[in-house]
């Protein structure tokens, strides 16, 4: 493994935990076990979004990485890349006969009908703002939560959460990446007094950390304990209960689109992290008498090795996981690139910053 003399002796620990939730590369694999990811996103006006996120997704390492966008975003966006599956299925004010009366359950029902094949879903990256295409992607969302289908939001996919909290609501499997402004949005539409990182205001001797943590944790506990991630100088996660602060360096180019590396990275490990829940292979761990809940808990079996960990650690680990990734990536492409960097460097880092954060788990036959 490389050196990885910029990360802290607890973010190695934390990162020898998320190589535990990673499948080995076993022979005995089939197409499609090791993640089947797909994003929901990518409209008239963008058309990187979607790409960068199936892509991260892609390279990190799920088997199939889909795209499900609107129909004048597919051929732009298949003709990125081969690899990924583009499916033209979201219908937009432009597509239906009349935007002011649509059957959003007919209109979901190729999307939904895909969802039994699919890990994860990631919503939102290039989505747009149209009326019709977001009523759809609601009704979207409503069904992978009652197959309890984990799902990443992101972008304008955010704007339904501020629109209808209820869609996530209590909802576990949900991961919500905000920027500073869209947490900003997120926290007056929900009602609640607390600012982003940007607002953040300490005075001597207070801790800034400590208020950003408790901001995330009011905005996840508003949302009955959704993981948030607020993304900024550094990122902050808290799921209520625990939170979790990823400050690995990052890069100084502030361009676009590295939110969707984030999205992307996030939805294989959350692939990744239902087929350890699902015992795909074997972990070497001892198993866990009962789940953890509490701060305590998560933060003992955050800790310590040798036992499986429970759902609600595994999420929050897949989450600082996908910060630190993506820090990584933005890290080494602003090295490469300098100021010219842009969202497509950090996707060509996504391997490298694998390797070097987490690392092959012991048993894969990768040199063979
Ligand atoms: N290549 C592409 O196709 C890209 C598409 N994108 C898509 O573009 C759409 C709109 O996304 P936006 O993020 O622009 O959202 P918004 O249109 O809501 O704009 C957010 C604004 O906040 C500003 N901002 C961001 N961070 C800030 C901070 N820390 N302090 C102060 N201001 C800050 C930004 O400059 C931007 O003007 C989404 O669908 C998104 O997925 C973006 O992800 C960028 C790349
Ligand atoms: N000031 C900063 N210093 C270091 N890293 C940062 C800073 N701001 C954001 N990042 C990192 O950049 C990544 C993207 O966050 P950002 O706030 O740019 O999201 P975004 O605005 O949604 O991006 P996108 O352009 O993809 O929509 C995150 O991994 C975050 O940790
Ligand atoms: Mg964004």
């Amino acid at each position: 493994m490389e050196s990885v003399h910029h990360v802290s002796t607890s973010s190695k620990i934390l990162f020898s935990k998320v190589r535990k939730i990673v499948p080995p590369m076993l022979e005995r694999f089939h197409k499609g076990q090791l993640g089947r990811v797909a994003v929901i996103g990518g409209c008239v006006d963008y058309t990187g979004a979607p790409y960068f996120s199936a892509m991260a997704s892609a390279r990190l390492g799920c088997d199939m990485s889909h795209v499900i966008c609107e129909r004048s975003a597919a051929s732009v966006i298949k003709s990125y890349s081969p690899n990924l599956m583009v499916h033209p299925l979201l219908p937009s004010s432009e597509t239906v006969q009349n935007p002011n009366s649509i059957d959003v359950s007919a209109l979901a029902s190729p999307i939904v009908s895909m969802l039994s094949r699919l890990h994860v879903l990631v919503i939102g990256p290039g989505l747009g703002r149209d009326g019709v295409t977001l009523k759809v992607v609601a009704e979207v969302m409503k069904e992978a939560r009652s197959r309890s289908v984990p799902f990443v939001l992101d972008a304008d996919g955010l704007l339904l959460v501020m629109e209808n909290p209820n869609l996530v609501k209590g909802y576990k499997e949900c991961i919500l990446t905000p920027n500073v402004v869209e947490f900003g949005r997120l926290v007056k539409a929900l009602g609640i007094q607390v600012p982003s990182q940007d607002q953040v205001k300490v005075t001597p001797g207070e801790d800034r950390t400590s208020k950003e943590t408790e901001a995330c944790e009011e905005l996840s506990n508003a949302l009955g304990g959704v993981t948030v991630i607020q993304k900024g100088p550094h990122d902050v996660i808290s799921n209520g209960v625990t939170s979790i602060v990823s400050d690995i360096p990052g890069g100084l180019k502030r361009s676009g689109g590295q939110g969707d590396t984030l999205t992307g990275s996030l939805g294989t490990l959350l692939a990744w992290r239902s087929a350890y829940h699902d015992r795909l292979w074997d972990s070497g761990e001892q198993d866990n008498v009962r789940e953890a809940s509490t701060k305590a808990e998560v933060e003992s079996e955050l800790e310590t090795g040798g036992k499986r960990m429970s759902p609600a650690t595994t999420l929050l680990l897949v989450a600082w996981a996908g910060s630190g990734i993506t820090r990584e990536c933005s890290r080494r492409a602003f090295q490469a690139k300098g100021r010219s960097m842009q969202a497509s460097d950090l996707t060509d880092e996504v391997h490298g910053s694998f390797l070097s954060l987490i690392g092959e788990p012991s048993g894969s036959k990768v040199n063979l």
